[in-house]
């Protein structure tokens, strides 16, 4: 059984993670750093139990009967193999036996929708609106599981059978991933960052969903590129390995500190067409400079992250403010599509599952600038040689439907 500690421990992490803004994975790391006393194996339950809790707080506080978060942490390891007697051995003084009753003789189903598919009511009622019940839920059990390890094949540098066997070699076979032509999948949280293969630039980590959206902006050899909201450069990679090492790929984002760690990964990768720009704003001098003159723009837009709800269970239980969100999407949308030539491609893009942060946007966009189109993402997944289809114009990508992190990108093209 666990130490007597640790359970107070994952409560004071959880505590923490709740009660600040900071996103629980840093705040895990700094938690360690302070406690270096403890084993590997203790920060590994005390990570577990943590990331368990955020992924299913509101049905764990109904079985302890309390918002406590030792109770909410008792919950969880009562319903994940601990029995009532080995979490009293530890000194928990809770109603451990209570819970393990409750858990063991409710009915699920006859639960409120918001406690079942353990989202906040803002969130839940949202989703229940968007896809009605059944979706609903099939979509919130898929978000409160565990993402696997995903990983995007640079082909600069090797094909996919052939970073598949490498890595294999090494200890670490994969599978490959259904969508996405360079990805490949581990199911468990393999430390693939020790691998030769990582250190040598054959492969980054990267959500098979998050591998399309570059794929969705079709950028050729010689062009000229911008990646709008380039963060630690996940997607300005996959675009530079895209045009095969040639071109320009302008990587802006607003914070020099997240474009900073894109350095490191460059190299890796072995790019040198890709140029980094902080920017203040998206109507920076900067930016304005490359209106017109521009051939494909991604804009991974800054948005409420609900599609990550399996790697980031934290983001659920903050407060997001919609409004300022949508504001600044549709901002830096129009931003961007004035960098475009005519002729020239944009794809608007969020990992949000929540129709304000895309079709809203997008359907207000195309209201204001008649001069853009849109490209229906079937026409360019054939081409691009993924086997999906899609109902509607743009590619929308939900974890229950796909097993990827859920996604939102449609193709707009400026006229000639
Ligand atoms: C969804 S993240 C981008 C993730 C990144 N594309 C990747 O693949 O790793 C959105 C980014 O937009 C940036 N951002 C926020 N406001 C911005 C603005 N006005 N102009 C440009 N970037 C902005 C944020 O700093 C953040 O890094």
């Amino acid at each position: 059984m666990a130490k007597p500690i640790l359970l107070h421990s994952a409560a004071e992490l959880l505590q923490r993670i709740l009660g600040e803004k900071i996103p629980a994975d840093r705040q895990m790391e700094g938690y360690f750093r302070t406690h270096r006393d403890m084993g590997v194996r203790d920060r590994g339950f005390v990570a577990e139990t943590v990331y368990g809790c955020l992924r299913e707080r509101r049905w764990l506080e109904h079985i302890a009967g309390s918002a406590l978060l030792l109770d909410v942490v008792a919950a969880y390891l009562l319903t994940h193999g601990y029995s009532a007697r080995a979490l009293e051995e530890t000194g928990f003084r809770g109603d451990a036996r209570g819970m393990v009753e409750r858990a063991r003789t409710l009915d699920k189903t006859t639960l409120p929708f918001a406690i079942q598919a353990n989202l906040p009511d803002w969130l839940a009622e949202r989703l229940r609106a968007q896809f009605g019940d059944a979706e609903a839920l099939a979509l919130a059990l898929a978000l409160n599981q565990p993402a696997p390890v995903d990983m995007r094949v640079n082909t600069l540098k090797a094909k996919r059978d052939e970073a598949q066997a490498r890595l294999a070699q090494e200890g670490f076979p994969c599978e490959v991933t259904p969508w996405s032509p360079s990805g490949l999948r581990r199911r468990d949280r393999a430390p693939v960052f020790k691998t030769h293969c990582f250190k040598e630039g054959l492969f980054e980590v990267q959500d098979e969903g998050s591998q399309l959206l570059a794929l969705m902006l079709e950028p050729r050899r010689q062009e000229m590129v911008v990646d709008f909201c380039a963060g630690a450069g996940g997607k300005t990679l996959h675009i530079g390995a895209l045009m095969a090492n040639t071109g320009t790929v302008y990587a802006f984002d607003v914070l020099a500190k997240r474009l900073e760690k894109l350095k490191p990964r460059l190299r890796r990768a072995g790019l040198n067409n890709v140029r980094m720009v902080t920017i203040s704003h998206e109507r920076d001098a900067r930016v304005q400079r490359l209106e017109g003159k521009i051939d494909r723009v991604l804009v991974d837009a800054p948005c409420s992250g609900t599609g990550t709800l399996r790697r980031n269970p934290d983001i659920k239980w903050r407060d997001i403010n919609l409004a300022e969100l949508t504001d600044t999407q549709q901002r830096i949308l129009a931003a961007a599509a004035g960098l475009l030539k005519p002729g020239g491609r944009l794809v608007y893009a969020t990992c949000s599952l929540l129709k304000e942060e895309n079709e809203d946007i997008v359907e207000k966009f195309l209201a204001t600038h008649p001069e853009f189109h849109v490209v229906p993402a079937s026409e360019i997944l054939v081409r691009r040689h993924v086997p999906l289809s899609m109902t509607g114009d743009a590619l929308r990508l939900l974890p229950h439907l796909h097993q990827t992190d859920g996604f939102y990108a449609v193709t707009l093209e400026r006229k000639q």
